[in-house]
Order: structure tokens, then sequence, then C-alpha cells
């Protein structure tokens, strides 16, 4: 047994708690007892200008939770994972999703060999690969050139590179076809090629472990699509297939030629694994002079986090932020708001980074947590959710912590009236950020004639946290500096909690399970050791599939 004092006994997590206990003001008090705040609570990292002056905090807040992180040595376990160390616990893992962005003459060590050239050389060669499908050097197996991707993969091989290609089409080759099919569902894949041609299409199978039942299932599925479109002969398959992983025994299993294998190690968690191999897909659309742009703009994070004082660390603060309400407010989620369409997909990026990371109920022991962890992450852009779910944030019953996220010029893609709807835009995330915080008293309600038995309806409590992050503009730079912010954040988190962020045992069971009921409902068979109810589900299925 270890002598690690458990967190909620350490006497900073007490300090919190009698401050919480203690904790009255209201954000309009806070503002009106230090105008300064609204400077003083920004920190800025690369191009993103960090505004948390929005949040329940005051500098007492701040020098308290600092010291939880400090008693709790969120900085070393940083340094540990920067170093190599194998702090992902339960597969024995070094965690270094950030050597996959460190420059060529860096030295990372695991087990005593430095790792930076091989995901240098392994960058050449998607490089050469991407540019040679871009340029239309490589062909189908026909002759023709490639005019369609198609990444299979699911989870961290799926979200980072779905979601970027969304956040960077502005940057993409406009002339390419790009479509991401993760689910089993065979919709997926029917929707993504059923009007693409095969003889121009290539397929992208990505998975860290190759054995992912979903993405074999689906690229067996494309690999018969394929032969059916191109009369059957097995040897198209090396034009139109290459795979991203981990596993070369597996690739060569499936029938894809090693040769057009993009290799990754199990040092990359799934999760952190899009600025690997796995970005193919998007190496391909944005080419890779803009790639090495958005892993230049996670190593501006990286150096951050890695050398900011803790006053001034970003992810340090985000992290401790949430810690905050989480933990001594009792709020069970945070939004993520993005006022950018191209964000489109980045809040559900985050669900798997934060959710699969910190969603877990038992410390680096293995000993039961007696405090929350990781919270449910959500949200979509900004303005359609005001349409849809921000009443409940306004004036619900639940503290929703949200962080806004804005960009001050549109992209260039854009002209004229398109354009200028961006300040209309950006004027919505300003207003939510206010009205948010200061909300509207029953006093000034009254005020504009409104009947005395609407008051109360017409009352805006106020008070709820919000983060604004704002950047000059969406670049391939900008998006890296983002998801190195959130997984950092991330783990400084999980860093207190003292939970292993890098594991993922709960997704496990419900994998396994699926495996034992399939031959029920495809076979009839009968299944041992069903639970009456799922029993009778199957049965009922049996029954309406008829
Ligand atoms: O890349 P793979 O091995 O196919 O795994 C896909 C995903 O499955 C998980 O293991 C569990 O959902 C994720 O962590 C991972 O990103």
């Amino acid at each position: 047994m270890s002598d690690t004092p458990r967190l909620d006994q350490r006497p900073e997590w007490t300090a919190l708690k009698d401050h919480r206990a203690r904790w009255q003001a209201h954000l309009r008090e806070l503002f009106a007892a230090d105008p300064e705040r609204a400077e003083r609570y920004v920190v800025r990292v690369g191009d993103l200008r960090i505004d948390f002056s929005k949040n329940l905090v005051t500098d007492e807040t701040l020098a308290l939770l600092r010291e939880l992180a400090a008693a709790t040595d969120v900085f070393g376990l940083r340094d540990a994972m920067f170093r190599g160390d194998r702090i992902n616990i339960t597969e024995d893992r070094a965690v270094l999703h950030t050597a996959l962005r460190a420059p060529a003459d860096a030295v990372v060590e695991v087990d005593g060999e430095n790792v930076v050239p091989q995901v240098h050389a392994v960058l050449g060669r998607m490089s050469g690969f991407a540019e040679r499908v871009r340029s239309g050097e490589w062909t189908g197996h026909t002759g023709r050139r490639i005019r369609n991707v198609v990444n299979i993969g699911i989870g961290g091989s799926d979200l980072g590179p779905a979601m970027a290609y969304e956040a960077l089409r502005a940057y993409t080759d406009r002339s390419l076809t790009f479509r991401f099919v993760s689910n089993v569902d065979g919709a997926d894949l029917h929707e993504a090629v059923h009007d693409l041609d095969p003889a121009e299409t290539l397929f992208i199978v990505a998975s860290k472990t190759f054995t992912t039942i979903e993405t074999i299932t689906n690229a067996t599925s494309a690999r018969t699509w394929l032969l059916e479109g191109l009369g059957g002969e097995e040897k198209a398959v090396a034009q139109h297939f290459v795979a991203l992983s981990t596993n070369g025994e597996k690739v060569a299993d499936f029938g894809i030629d090693t040769a057009n294998m993009f290799e990754f190690w199990d040092w990359v968690g799934g999760r952190y694994s899009f600025d690997s191999a796995i970005g193919l897909s998007l190496m391909i659309a944005i080419g890779p002079e803009r790639f090495r742009e958005l892993l230049d703009g996670f190593r501006i994070v990286d150096d951050h986090f890695r050398t900011a004082p803790a006053e001034s660390n970003a992810p340090l603060i985000l992290g401790l932020l949430g810690i905050w309400y989480g933990n001594f407010f009792d709020a069970q989620s945070h939004a993520v708001l993005p006022y950018s369409h191209y964000l489109s997909k980045f809040t559900a990026y985050l669900q798997q980074l934060d959710m699969e990371s910190n969603g877990k109920s038992v410390d680096r022991e293995g000993r039961p947590v007696q405090w929350q962890t990781g919270p449910v992450v959500w949200g979509t852009p900004g303005t359609n959710g005001q349409h849809a779910y921000y009443q409940l944030i306004h004036q619900g019953t639940k503290l929703i912590p949200a962080d806004l996220i804005g960009f001050a010029r549109p992209l260039d893609e854009l002209s004229g009236e398109l354009k200028a709807q961006h300040d209309l835009l950006m004027a919505n995330l300003f207003a939510q950020g206010q009205a948010l915080a200061f909300g509207k008293t029953a006093e000034e309600v009254r005020s504009e004639g409104v009947p005395e038995e609407q008051v109360a309806h017409r009352t805006f409590q106020g008070n709820h946290p919000t983060t604004t992050i704002l950047s000059p503009e969406l670049t391939p730079s900008v998006l890296g500096q983002l998801i190195a912010l959130y997984e950092h954040k991330v783990f400084v988190q999980g860093a207190v909690w003292d939970i292993d962020s890098f594991d993922q045992w709960g997704v496990e069971l419900g994998k396994v399970l699926a495996k034992r009921v399939e031959p029920a409902l495809t076979e009839g068979a009968e299944v041992p050791g069903l639970d009456p109810s799922t029993a009778a589900l199957v049965a009922a299925y049996r029954e309406l599939r008829k």
C-alpha cells in the first residue's frame, strides 16, 4: 500500500473546501471590486488569448488551486511524461504524443532509444505519399488518378482527422473528395462510397491495433466494394488500400502490403494519435507543409506547458478551473462552444480526449476515488446552441462552465456579405459571455415595465462561468495550439485526481459482450449466460426482423 495521501485528505483540498464554503461573491461583485481582472485574468500562449476573468475565482482561489497542483506534483508528472517515463501504468507504456511534434534535432528516449528520428522518418514517408496522391502521380489500379480518399477508422483513428478536415476545409485541395467512415452500421460506408468511382478511390484503413471490429469489418466491406467495381482483380487492392497502424503483422494478415503501411508506436494513445500517421488523410487534404504548421502549433503549447510558471500556465489554469467547479461546485459537465462553423466537430473530438482519458473511478493504485473525476463534455457550435440548449445554461438549475471559442478574422475563403457576417457571429459570442456572467436583475427587468407576474421568469441570475479563447484566425497552427491546450488540460486534471488518464479499460466489456451476443442474432444460436432483460431483447429482435 502506498503512503501517498488521499487527495481529499490533503490540507490543500480541505483549504479549497473551506474557501468554497465561504464563497458568496457574484461575478458582478467580483468585477465591481476589481475591474482590472478583465486584463489580469488573461493568459496568452502562441496565438491564443485565454480570458478566464468570467470565472468564479479570486486571487485567493487561484493560489489555493495552484497549491493543490503543487501538492499533487502535476509538474513532476508532466516532466515524467515529456521524458518518456511509463506513466500509463496499467498498460506499462510511455505517453509521448508530444514526441510526434518534437523538432528533428530533439532527443526523446524510450527504453534508451531516441524516437524522434523514427517520427520524422514516418512524417517524411507520409509527405512523399501525400504529394504523390495530390499530384496525381499515385494512380489507382486502372491508371486513373485518385480523386476520393476514404478514411476508415473509429475513435482516435477517426475523430481527429475528421474534425481537423472540417476545421481546415478552407486549406484543403477542393478537387479531392474526403469521407470518414467509422460506424459499423453499414449505412455509414454505403453513404460514403455509393456515389464514388472505385477506380478513383483510395481507402486509408486507420487502426492502432488493427483488431478493432468496426474498422476491420468496414475495411473488409470496402475491399469487396472495390473489387466488385474493378472486376475482381485482387492485385487492385495494393493501389487502393493503405494502412495506418502499430501492428504490421495484422496489416499483412488483412492483405495490405506493409510497404503501404504508415507506422506509429504503442507510446501514442489512440485519442492522442491524430498528429501521428493517423493524420495521413488530413495531410493529403491540406498538404505536407500545412500539416507541419499544425505540428508547429502543437509544439508551441507543449513548450509553454513545459516551461511557463504556474501563474501563467494556460493548461494548468484551465485544468484547475475545471477541478474547482467539478469538485467544489458539483458541476457535472463542461460545455465547449465554438463560434466557428469550421469547428463543428471540435467538441465531439474533445469528448473522446477528455472522457476516455478521465472517465475513471479508481486511482493509480486501484483504490476507489472519493472525489468526482472527468466531466461530461458536450457542446456544438455556439450560435446553433443558443437556439437549442442555452436556455438551460442561462436559467436552468445546473452549473455549466463553458468555453467560448472564437476568431477575430473570418477565413479568406469568405467574401462580401458572408465575410461581413463574421461580426454578427462574434457579437453573439461576446453577448453570451456577458449575459451568462452578469445576467439581468429583477430591478432591471422591472425598470423595463415588465408586469410583476413575469419578472421572475425574465430575470437572469447570471454568475455562470465562461472562459473565452480568442485568436486571430483559424489556421493549421492555431488548430494545433487549441488541441494541445486541451490535451494538457486533461493531463493536469488526471494528475490532480491521481488517475491513469491514458488507459481505457472501460470500453472493453461492451466489445467482449457484443462478440458474444452476435451469434445469437446472426445464427439464432443460444447464448449462455445472457441476463433475462438482454435475452428478452434478443428474442424480440429475432421476432421483429422476420
Ligand atoms: O485505432 P484502433 O486500435 O482501431 O482503436 C480505435 C479506438 O478504440 C479505442 O480503443 C476504444 O474506443 C480508442 O481508444 C481508440 O481510439
